[in-house]
Formats: C-alpha cells, sequence, structure tokens
C-alpha cells in the first residue's frame, strides 16, 4: 500500500518567522505519518527554522530545490549534502517554474535526483505540460519523455521509493484544475511508464502527486482516483487552516 503524501510548495512566501509560527499552528493537528504523510517544502532561508520548529512532530520537512554538486565554487547554489545534515527529508527538483523561469534542463534534473539519493533525500520529480502542448495533444509524449529523462541510471529500488509530481502548467495558480479524470489519466500514464522502464513492482511503489490548483474543495476527489497517492500544493498550502484541511483529507 502507498502512503498518501499531501505536500506544500511554498514557492517564494513566508519568513523564518512565519515558518515557525505555521508549523506551531499546524503540528498538533496532523494526521499520523503512517496514514497521510504531511509535508512543507520551503524556500532556502525558511528551512532551519523549519527543521527546528518540524523536530518530534509528525511534519515531513523538504526544500524546493537543490543542485547536484555537494560543494564548490557554484555562487547562489544549495547542496543537497548540507539539505541532509539540516534534516530533509525531501527536496522538489524539475518544477515548471524552475525549468521555465531558470531554465532547467531534463539532464541537470536527472543528476539533480542522484545527487540528492546519494545524500539520503528523497527527490519529488515534477513533471507536466504546458497548455500549447495540451491543446497540440502532445502531453502523453511530453511528460513521458520528461519522466525518461529524470529516471536515467536510476535504480528500480531508487525508482520505488520517490515521489512524481504531475502538474500541468496551465492548471498552476490559475484556479483551473486538471479535471480528476484528466490528473488520473496522466498518473497513470507515469505509472505505465515507470512498468515498461522498471517492472510491476516498482510502478506499484513509486508515489504520484497531482499538483495544479489543489485545494480543499477538490483534493478529496483527486485523492478518490487510484493512481493519484498525494497533492503538491502551492497556494493552498499557505495558511494553516487550509493546510490542515488538505492534510486530513480522509476525515
Ligand atoms: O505549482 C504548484 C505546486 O508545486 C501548484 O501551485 P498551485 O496549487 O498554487 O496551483
Amino acid at each position: 500500500m502507498r502512503t498518501p503524501i499531501i505536500a506544500g510548495n511554498w514557492k517564494l512566501h513566508m519568513n523564518p518567522k512565519q515558518t515557525t509560527e505555521f508549523v506551531a499552528a499546524v503540528k498538533d493537528k496532523l494526521p499520523e505519518a503512517s496514514k497521510v504523510e504531511a509535508l512543507i517544502c520551503a524556500p532556502a532561508v525558511d528551512l532551519e527554522s523549519l527543521a527546528n520548529a518540524a523536530a518530534g512532530t509528525n511534519l515531513r520537512v523538504g526544500a524546493e530545490n537543490a543542485y547536484f554538486e555537494d560543494e564548490g565554487a557554484f555562487t547562489g547554489e544549495t547542496s543537497p549534502k548540507v539539505l541532509k545534515e539540516m534534516g530533509m527529508n525531501y527536496c522538489i527538483i524539475g518544477h515548471s517554474e524552475r525549468r521555465g523561469y531558470f531554465h532547467e534542463t531534463d539532464e541537470e534534473i536527472n543528476k539533480k535526483a542522484k545527487a540528492l539519493f546519494a545524500n539520503g533525500v528523497t527527490p519529488i520529480i515534477c513533471c507536466g505540460e504546458s497548455l500549447e502542448t495540451r491543446e497540440a495533444n502532445k502531453q502523453e509524449d511530453w511528460v513521458v519523455s520528461q519522466i525518461k529523462a529524470a529516471l536515467a541510471g536510476l535504480s528500480a529500488d531508487q525508482v520505488s521509493s520517490l515521489v512524481i509530481a504531475y502538474e500541468p502548467i496551465w492548471a498552476i495558480g490559475t484556479g483551473k484544475t486538471a479535471s480528476s479524470d484528466q490528473a488520473e489519466e496522466m498518473c497513470k500514464t507515469i505509472r505505465d511508464t515507470v512498468k515498461d522502464l522498471y517492472n510491476e513492482e516498482t510502478a506499484e511503489n513509486v508515489r504520484i502527486q497531482y499538483g495544479g490548483s489543489v485545494n480543499p474543495g477538490n483534493v478529496k476527489e483527486l485523492m478518490a482516483k487510484p493512481d493519484i497517492d498525494g497533492g503538491l500544493v502551492g497556494g493552498a498550502s499557505l495558511k494553516p487552516d487550509s493546510f490542515l484541511e488538505l492534510v486530513n483529507y480522509q476525515d
């Protein structure tokens, strides 16, 4: 059985003080980690506060990006080794905003996945098509190619343990959610791709999130789909009440 994973991606929001206050507001109302993993991925400048506030609670913690080298002359980058030292459980890589605004390539995302594994941090690998690609009905080819590139050279055990987030770009921050059927269709395609690349067991183990305007009103319907194991949530993860409604969607 795959444990559902609902993650907030705070993007470039929140400061260390707000981070501490947020965790204080949610920490006693989180689900058991064996029932639903509740995760916050925060900006690098907030991670120390996040780790300190979340210690001893059911909240899992993560970063929004990392570099593929542990150290060196790479001004402005974040070390995966230090993320591990700080207690990070997860790190998002390949978010469409990083691919779009910061020109990250599939090859870099693959290197980042390997660097995170080398340090014992679990990657959340994002994929998803633009509106233009969907309108041309090329979304499956697009996403399958992103997944193949991101997973290149990873072992079946590694892929079993990681998280893939399907986030159609046209549904991010737009209030326009993919229908639960559209989301399920692509998450199933991703699982089938993992099965083709690896084996049935790996495909059954890998957890696949949907992201794009997930909110307390649509989370239940999305989570009811057989191939959707979680949500990667931007805007609706920024307020404690809304985050709690999301992670406690089963209640
Ligand atoms: O990009 C997202 C999460 O990574 C989705 O953002 P929204 O939930 O704000 O649409």
